[in-house]
């Protein structure tokens, strides 16, 4: 049976970067996945396999990276318009080229000083609670959470001294992106009580439950606080402040868990362009990734939060 080639396109897709500009201590970021469909005359490659008329798909990734260094992304669509003029204009066989990005908003965390170099993505995460009563003992357990709180330091982190075997191959730094998504649970020390002492009405004698909303939003608040003025040497580093934090300003808090995959960036090589690099353009990877999980919990206290609930797989 006869065929014949229809409509046909090709490209890099979900190419994530991450353009930081620094502007002394004050930096600002553009985060984008950008995907790239080109078409033409390109019947060849399908029909006989030359590759005469192809410009590579990797090509097309490099071309983003680099257009991130050297023109910055002043918007999506100023961004995704000069891709398309530049393979368009530069290739013959090019006639079309549909630019699609998606980009994703990120917050300044407040900081005390001057807002710097700190951020949380926008809309992405789920507050969550978990409540057993278990009534022979009379014992309830109240444990409060988020997950999906996406949060970037664009300085402030290095990572370097670590153990290297044969298969070591990670360049130490002294500069780096620290990127996470905070999915943390923590217990509350409330027993169940209303404040009004006994007297058998089947609730907890001691002091009255705490204001649930006041609470979760003060515990977020440190958390965001503490990886936002960490100045990190490890990620393990930041959870520990970020779990200390939490606790030691939340008098009815006794542990925290926290689980924190580390959202690798990667400086983008463009030296085979004749670019420099000087942390401005990323390479966001998606996975795998690192994961870094511990409990901290107030002194004296004993581990309940069940790892499961904060786990990644
Ligand atoms: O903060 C980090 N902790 C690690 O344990 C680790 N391992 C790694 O490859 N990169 C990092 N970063």
């Amino acid at each position: 049976m006869p065929t014949v080639l229809g409509q046909n396109q090709y490209g890099k897709a979900e190419t994530r970067v991450v353009r930081v500009t620094r502007d002394g201590p004050v930096h600002h970021i553009r985060d984008l996945s950008v995907s790239i469909a080109l078409s033409g005359t390109m019947d060849e490659v399908h029909l006989s396999g030359s590759n005469a008329r192809v410009l590579p798909t990797d090509t097309t990734k490099n071309t983003v990276f680099a257009f991130a260094k050297e023109y910055g992304v002043a918007s999506p669509e100023e961004f995704a318009a000069r891709l398309a003029r530049h393979f368009v204009t530069g290739q013959e066989s090019i006639r079309t080229a549909r630019v699609r990005v998606e980009e994703y908003a990120w917050d300044r965390i407040p900081t005390p000083g001057p807002a710097g170099h700190s951020f949380v993505r926008r809309g992405r995460e789920t507050r969550t609670a978990q409540v057993t009563f278990d009534g022979a003992g009379g014992r309830w357990q109240v444990l409060s959470g988020l997950k999906g709180l996406t949060v970037m330091n664009t300085t402030d982190s290095e990572f370097h001294g670590y153990v290297k075997d044969r298969y070591t191959t990670l360049p130490e730094t002294r500069d780096r992106i620290l990127a996470t998504e905070v999915n943390a649970c923590w217990r509350h020390a409330w027993d169940g009580g209303d404040g009004e002492g006994g007297g058998g009405d089947g609730v907890g004698d001691g002091a009255a439950p705490p204001d649930w909303d006041g609470s979760w939003e003060r515990t977020r608040g440190h958390l965001l606080a503490a990886f936002a003025e960490t100045y990190s040497l490890s990620l393990q580093q930041t959870l520990y402040a970020m779990g200390s934090r939490a606790v030691e300003h939340g008098p009815g808090i006794d542990e925290i868990r926290l689980s924190l995959p580390n959202k690798h960036h990667f400086l983008a090589d463009l030296k085979p362009f004749g670019l420099g690099n000087d942390n401005e353009v990323y390479y966001a990877a998606d996975r795998p990734y690192g994961l870094i999980e511990a409990t901290v919990l107030r002194d004296g206290a004993e581990a309940a939060v069940p790892q499961e609930l904060t786990n990644l797989p």
